[in-house]
């Protein structure tokens, strides 16, 4: 039976985020995940964590300067110190989180800029940064995101993500499989669940309906199907992740919107 995390960065957008942790916990969720923990204390939501018996299942590295476009900073040449920083930053907060994951966002390919030297950027920054995280047990999570959401961003395919992973070489460094984005970009979303999934180099799942980023039961994706899938393949494999919810409720601000659209979970919960 997959696991679903709410992920407090889309969903509940009706509630001050400190409020979010015990609307999900209230909607049946038992894990959570966000973008960026970095505006509040950690121990502030460590707290919002225990009270609502919620789990961390993953949250974002700094992005750079978000407010400017920025959208990662691993691939890109000369800002090699302040990535590393950031994971710093991040590791710290997953040690107080207790939180297994982060996502590092591989960032906006510079305009100007040798592809191969864009690449191998990349593959230094990750193999740094992963060799720190695993000093602290933590799995780095890359994620192909489709071009038209995130123009210019470095990664978008899952073959990609999965040959990085190959040159990078450690074993704490997985996919974030989002099922939305694959299909934007790649579709045939069932076989490549089947393909990867077993490698062991998937490390989690988000899903949201395509193409509105609404709830999953609204699009062109079947996702009960789907996580027919996940559940099968995962019975052959051990694997034992989480999917997490990063959708825009279809009903937005509206009191109770989020909660009022989570009809698709009730089979799972
Ligand atoms: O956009 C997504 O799909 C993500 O998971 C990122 O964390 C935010 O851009
Ligand atoms: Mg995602």
């Amino acid at each position: 039976m997959p696991r679903f995390a709410a992920n407090l960065s889309m969903l509940y957008p009706e509630l001050d985020f400190l409020d979010r942790f015990e609307a999900a916990a209230r909607d049946g969720f038992r894990g959570v995940e966000f973008l960026f923990p970095y505006d509040c204390a950690a121990n502030e939501l460590a707290a919002r964590l225990r009270a609502n018996g919620l789990q961390q299942v993953l949250f974002n590295g700094p992005p750079g300067d978000w407010g400017k476009g920025e959208k990662g900073l691993a691939c890109l040449p000369g800002r090699e110190r302040e990535f590393r920083d950031g994971i710093a930053r991040a590791l710290a907060y997953a040690a107080a989180l207790d939180c297994p994951r982060i996502h590092v966002m591989a960032g906006l390919v510079p305009a100007g800029t040798e592809p191969r030297e864009v690449r191998g950027t990349y593959v230094a920054n990750l193999r740094a940064a992963a060799a720190d995280a695993a000093k602290q047990g933590v799995d780095l999570m890359i994620e192909p995101i489709n071009p038209r959401d995130i123009p210019g961003f470095f990664l978008n395919r899952q073959d990609d993500a999965h040959a990085l992973i190959a040159e990078i070489g450690a074993g704490n460094v997985k996919v974030q499989m989002d099922l939305y984005h694959c299909q934007i970009v790649e579709g045939d979303v069932a076989t490549r669940i089947r393909r990867y999934l077993p490698t062991g180099r998937v490390g989690h799942f988000q899903i949201a309906g395509v193409p509105q980023r609404h709830e999953p039961d609204v699009g062109e994706l079947n996702y009960p199907y789907l996580f027919d899938v996940i559940d099968d393949v995962s019975a052959q494999c051990g694997w034992d992740g989480w999917i997490g919810c990063e959708y825009r409720p279809a009903r937005g601000s509206r009191p109770g919107g989020t909660t009022a659209g989570l009809g698709w979970l009730a089979p799972w919960r």
